[in-house]
């Protein structure tokens, strides 16, 4: 099956190719000058924040959500509405790096699907950097070294979530965005790689287990070998001949491997939700989040004490999390993200309430839903 238009296709025979390629041409040329004239006009918007103040922030998440979110809502095809606010998000990337490009920290290495996130989130145009850890990400930020760090939270990947989570219990950061990637595994494999003869699969242990199903079916008797990550594994099958790597494609891309079969994730709805940690709050998009963490002593009906207010002011709780406390003081500690910003009456009759209740409460921050 193909989508093409054949010759013997007659409602194509008269069109003039030659006069739609001057349309093109002449279209780029109106695209190239409104891009520029954006360009010029963001540049004023810096001068006009440095006039305000010498340690102003130019980028600004609740802006960016709102102008992708407008794009998706008037694009009218053909292009899908994401496809459309992808291209957005490298016009203002590349608009901002003009001034100052954003420095982000990630948890590496390259190639992996929190690199991934850091792109779909600031765009080509930022300077990102890998870590090794999620605390050294934490550090980086809080240093200064970079304004933002991206890091794994609902990850599929065991672990992370916690280190993530507890990483928030000992610093003043706060939470500035969301992005939620779609997670796509593909199984890859080198130039070198005799095909016919995989007996070993390299990946991180949790993405061999949201592939187990697909492995069982398709290679039951090849060894499966859990590395640290799935960069890691596309990495080794680089020198290998009898072994294939289950990872994304920033890792089949960094380490030119061919995707032999693509999508194999066993869950086709299988995503990942990566924040935004950066040092300053983030005004309002109009369609935001706010996480906290609370601490609670341990008795009965503390948790249902906790969450009450939230039901009463109708505030829409996404998530709960609970995790032992490190500082032995209080028992446990809950991690609760909900619909709403902390300015919002609504929410801040709430969190009143919750203050009055728990033991020690933290806002870790306000930010815009994920546009992306
Ligand atoms: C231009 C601004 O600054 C930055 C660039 C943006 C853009 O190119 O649209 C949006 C938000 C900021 O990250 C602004 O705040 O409006």
């Amino acid at each position: 099956m193909t989508d093409y238009p054949s010759s013997h296709d007659t409602s194509l025979q008269d069109v003039d190719l030659g006069a739609l390629r001057d349309r093109i041409d002449s279209l780029d040329q109106q695209i190239l000058d409104l891009i520029s004239e954006r360009a010029a006009c963001a540049q004023q918007v810096a001068h006009v924040k440095l006039a305000e103040d010498p340690h102003a922030l130019f980028y600004r998440p609740e802006r960016e959500a709102q102008v992708l979110k407008r794009i998706m809502a008037l694009n009218q095809g053909p292009l899908p509405g994401e496809e459309m606010a992808r291209l957005f998000r490298e016009i203002m990337s590349a608009c901002l790096a003009l001034e100052k490009p954003v420095r982000a920290a990630y948890l590496g290495p390259e190639g992996t699907f929190t690199q991934q996130a850091a792109l779909k989130h600031f765009g080509d145009s930022a300077v990102c950097k890998p870590l090794p850890a999620i605390d050294e990400v934490f550090r980086e930020v809080e240093a200064g070294a970079a304004n933002y760090g991206v890091v794994p939270v609902e990850n599929s990947t065991e672990g992370v979530v916690n280190h993530t989570l507890d990483s928030f219990m000992d610093t003043s950061l706060r939470i500035c965005g969301e992005v939620v990637l779609r997670i796509h595994h593909h199984l890859l494999v080198g130039s070198n790689t005799r095909r016919d003869k995989v007996s070993r699969i390299y990946s991180h242990s949790q993405s061999l287990a949201q592939c187990r199903k697909w492995l069982d079916a398709h290679y039951p008797h090849a060894e499966r070998v859990a590395v640290s990550s799935n960069a890691e594994a596309a990495k080794r099958v680089k020198s290998e001949w009898h072994t294939a790597a289950i990872a994304g494609d920033m890792a089949a891309r960094l380490y030119d491997l061919e995707r032999l079969e693509e999508k194999i994730e066993d869950m086709p709805d299988n995503s990942t939700r990566f924040l935004i940690i950066g040092n300053h709050d983030v005004p309002s998009s109009g369609e935001d989040k706010t996480s906290l963490v609370a601490s609670m002593r341990n008795q009965p009906g503390a948790l249902h004490d906790l969450l009450e207010p939230f039901h009463r002011h109708h505030v829409d709780m996404t998530r709960l999390e609970s995790r032992p406390s490190r500082h032995g003081l209080w028992n446990y500690v809950f991690f609760i993200d909900f619909k709403g910003h902390q300015d919002e009456p609504r929410v801040q009759a709430a969190l009143k309430e919750v203050r009055q209740r728990a033991a020690d409460v933290r806002v870790l921050g306000s930010y815009p839903v994920g546009v992306l």
